[in-house]
């Protein structure tokens, strides 16, 4: 951090502008217990000069004290803030870490790996575009690889890399590794993971992080740090895939009229045919105020054209009826509209979900009221095994079928994150105790639910759920 702390000292406009100019990559480590995993960050964090001074005496004169590594720096040390936090409770569920190279920006999402921390890890992975999974070279694929494997794909991230680690135990075996990656390769079809990378390291000694190792000749592989270097993670923008909840109505006088919001996907011109949703309203875009500065001064700077994920002020050609949670999109390319959701949710309260029952329902900027009519099925996640269940607890990951009070443009999860994933809010206490993706949107119209308009009692819904657990030969229905 010196050379850094140098540069920001002469030249602090000059350092920002060449951070700013850098693409952003955002990556998830996971691994059991001793695996590595705090090596593996304090060595990137070290050896990509992105430690404080302070902290790194600091952990030298710790790493004497309390360290494993004997005279050596322990580098797990420099991440140890992190676990203390942790171990006093949870209160930060994902740390997030920084640090840089002359190419890129990386966030770091360290998340707890155990189990019963299920929900902070998809928390960390949900907005990951790497997934670094570690293995010891001495153990294999453990239960923990099958889950967090299991996770990184439910989460939709495309590229994952199996850093084999403590390759120094097993001196630097090219059979040891090419076991563990073929055991891994088998695992991610099974999965449908798309892109593995595989790499021999050791986290301790430094091989294969930043620098080749002497010590693998037979691997012809990059080194962790230029793999996440050059790693292509861009998508291409497709116009026609233009989607913006609308996050705010700016009026400030009676002249204006703006959309503000990030666009969530795709392009947008001004003349654009676009549809306000769910209501169906269509007309065209008239103006796009640019980086979403509306105020007096800037009101005139206009752009022809915006994408993802720029945040911007749509005006339109027609007075339409748009408020906060509307998507508008083209109309020549529309997602589906209904109330009538097949999701993937996964549950992090104490209190079980029950069918039933009303949430609040998030997405985007949407805020609708929803309930689980059906759980189609419970997987559980070490075995991928799929169970019946009538409830769902603590760190459950479930197939259920999702009702809303309305309906709402929806998008699957596969194909844009954003407009399609949701979380779940209890409507008392205002917690968020759930959150899942949709998988399904069906666009026939009888499958849109025609809700009654009759509110049940706690206790009515409580014997319906006793009914249906205990004689589901009634068929009886979900209230
Ligand atoms: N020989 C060898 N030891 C390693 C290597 N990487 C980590 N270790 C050691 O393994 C032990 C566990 O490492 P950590 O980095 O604390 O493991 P972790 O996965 O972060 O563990 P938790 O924080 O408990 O989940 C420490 O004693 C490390 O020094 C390696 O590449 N080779």
């Amino acid at each position: 951090m010196a050379k850094e702390n140098s540069k920001i000292a002469l030249d602090i406009e000059g350092y920002l502008k060449e951070h700013e100019n850098k693409d952003m990559l955002r990556f998830l480590t996971c691994g059991s217990v001793d695996d590595g995993k705090s090596t593996l960050i304090g060595r990137m964090l070290y050896d990509s000069k992105m430690i404080f001074d302070d902290q790194l005496s600091a952990a030298e004169g710790e790493s004497r004290k309390y360290g494993t590594t004997g005279e050596k720096l322990d580098m797990a040390l420099l991440v140890d803030g992190l676990q203390s936090e942790r171990e006093q409770g949870i209160t930060i569920d994902v740390a997030y870490r920084f640090f840089a190279t002359e190419k890129r920006k990386f966030i770091i999402a360290d998340t707890p790996g155990h189990e019963q921390y299920t929900r902070n890890m998809v928390t960390g992975a949900s907005t990951a575009d790497v997934a670094i999974i570690l293995i010891d070279a001495r153990k294999g694929i453990l239960t923990q690889t099958r889950r967090h494997s299991f996770i990184v794909n439910l989460l939709g991230i495309e590229h994952v890399i199996v850093a084999i680690n403590k390759m120094d135990l097993v001196d630097f075996s090219e059979e040891v590794f090419d076991k563990i990656s073929g055991a891994y390769g088998a695992l991610a079809d099974e999965l449908g993971i798309k892109n593995t990378y595989y790499i021999p390291v050791s986290a301790l000694e430094g091989d294969n992080v930043v620098d080749r190792s002497k010590r693998s000749p037979w691997f012809s592989g990059q080194p962790l740090l230029g793999l996440l270097d050059s790693m292509d993670i861009s998508k291409e923008p497709k116009e026609e895939d233009f989607r913006f909840p609308v996050q705010y109505v700016n009026r400030p006088n009676l002249d204006f009229r703006g959309f503000c919001g990030t666009i969530a996907a795709g392009l947008v011109r001004t003349g654009d045919e676009i549809t306000v949703l769910p209501s169906g309203k269509t007309t065209k875009v008239k103006n796009i105020v640019n980086a979403g500065d509306i105020t007096e001064k800037n009101r005139e700077t206009m752009t022809e054209y915006a994408y993802a994920p720029m945040a911007v002020t749509i005006t339109t050609e027609d007075e339409v009826d748009i408020s906060r949670g509307d998507m508008i999109v083209h109309t020549k390319n529309l997602p589906r509209v209904s109330n009538s959701l097949k999701v993937m949710l996964v549950w992090m309260d104490e209190t079980p979900m029950e069918p039933g029952k009303t949430y609040d329902i998030k997405r985007a900027t949407s805020v609708v009221p929803g309930f689980i009519e059906h759980i189609n099925y419970k997987v559980d996640i070490n075995t991928y095994e799929r169970e019946q269940v009538h409830r769902l607890g603590l760190n459950d990951i479930a197939s259920c079928k999702m009702v809303l009070t309305q309906p709402i443009a929806a998008d699957a999860y596969e194909t844009n994150r954003l407009t399609g994933s949701f979380i779940v809010v209890d409507r008392i206490s205002n917690d968020t105790v759930g959150a899942g993706m949709i998988v399904g949107v069906s666009r026939r119209e009888e499958d849109v639910v025609k809700l009654s308009a009759k509110e049940y009692t706690d206790a009515e819904r409580a014997l319906n759920l006793y009914v249906r657990e205990n004689f589901p030969e009634w068929e009886c229905k979900v209230i």
